[in-house]
């Protein structure tokens, strides 16, 4: 049975990156996906706001919602203090399976927990079945159609703290424009827009940033 996508990137990185070290990896799928297949990692554009984004928060607990093969988990990992976690989502096997790999390689495994299921299911066993109070900083970069009702069951499950930040990948392509309606028309969140590219490619993209207020 022939390869997945997913599988050769997985493969391309075992044999060209250095293991335990987050940015060779980054930069391996980036090379990969950038020259031989696209696929739908964050990037290193939007993958810089990521960055700057984490490094402002300092989060001692983050949500991810959307694993794929753990390029953003390992973005987000490598720039943790001691004991602070990332928890993120997955409900494709095979991609959990993948991005398991990707993380364990990379060397953070220690600080991303890989959640398998749907995020409408996983959310609200958060605080009893993986011991969170309140989230600090939720990536949001799964379905699209998910951002909204998934920013509303975090709302519903008080994961979320006065100052907790939200940042929404893809808000221009392939677009959430619900989810950018709905946040930037409540009074809860303050709203920044940041402008980039598609990863990998010379089409306009953006991430919203929004900041829950209480
Ligand atoms: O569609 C996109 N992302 C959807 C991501 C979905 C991922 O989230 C998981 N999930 C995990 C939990 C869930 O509840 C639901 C899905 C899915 O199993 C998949 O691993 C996308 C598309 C483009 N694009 O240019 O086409 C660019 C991007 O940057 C994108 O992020
Ligand atoms: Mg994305």
């Amino acid at each position: 049975m022939n390869q997945s996508k997913e599988q050769r990137i997985l493969n391309f990185v075992l044999q060209n990156a250095v293991r335990g070290d987050p940015c060779s990896v980054m930069d391996t799928i980036d090379k990969y996906c950038s020259q031989k297949e696209w696929a739908m990692n964050v990037g290193c554009e939007k993958g810089l706001i990521l960055d700057k984004t984490v490094e402002e928060i300092k989060p001692s607990v983050v949500l991810e919602l959307g694993t794929y093969c753990g390029y953003s988990a390992i973005r987000i990992a490598r720039l943790l203090k001691a004991g602070a976690r990332l928890l993120t989502v997955e409900f494709n096997p095979e991609f959990a399976a993948i991005a398991k790999q990707m993380i364990e390689f990379a060397g953070v495994q220690d600080k991303v927990n890989i959640l398998e299921g749907p995020s409408e299911e996983i959310i609200p066993q958060l605080k009893k079945k993986y011991e969170v109070d309140t989230l600090d900083f939720v990536f949001l970069d799964h379905w699209k159609d998910r951002y909204s009702p998934d920013t509303i069951l975090l709302q519903e499950c008080n994961l979320l703290r006065k100052g907790s930040v939200l940042l929404a990948d893809n808000v221009i392509c392939p677009g959430a424009p619900e989810f950018l309606k709905y946040i930037r028309n409540n009074p809860s969140f303050q709203c920044t827009n940041y402008p980039a590219h598609l990863e990998y490619m010379e089409v306009q993209d953006a991430m919203e940033k929004a900041v829950f207020l209480g």
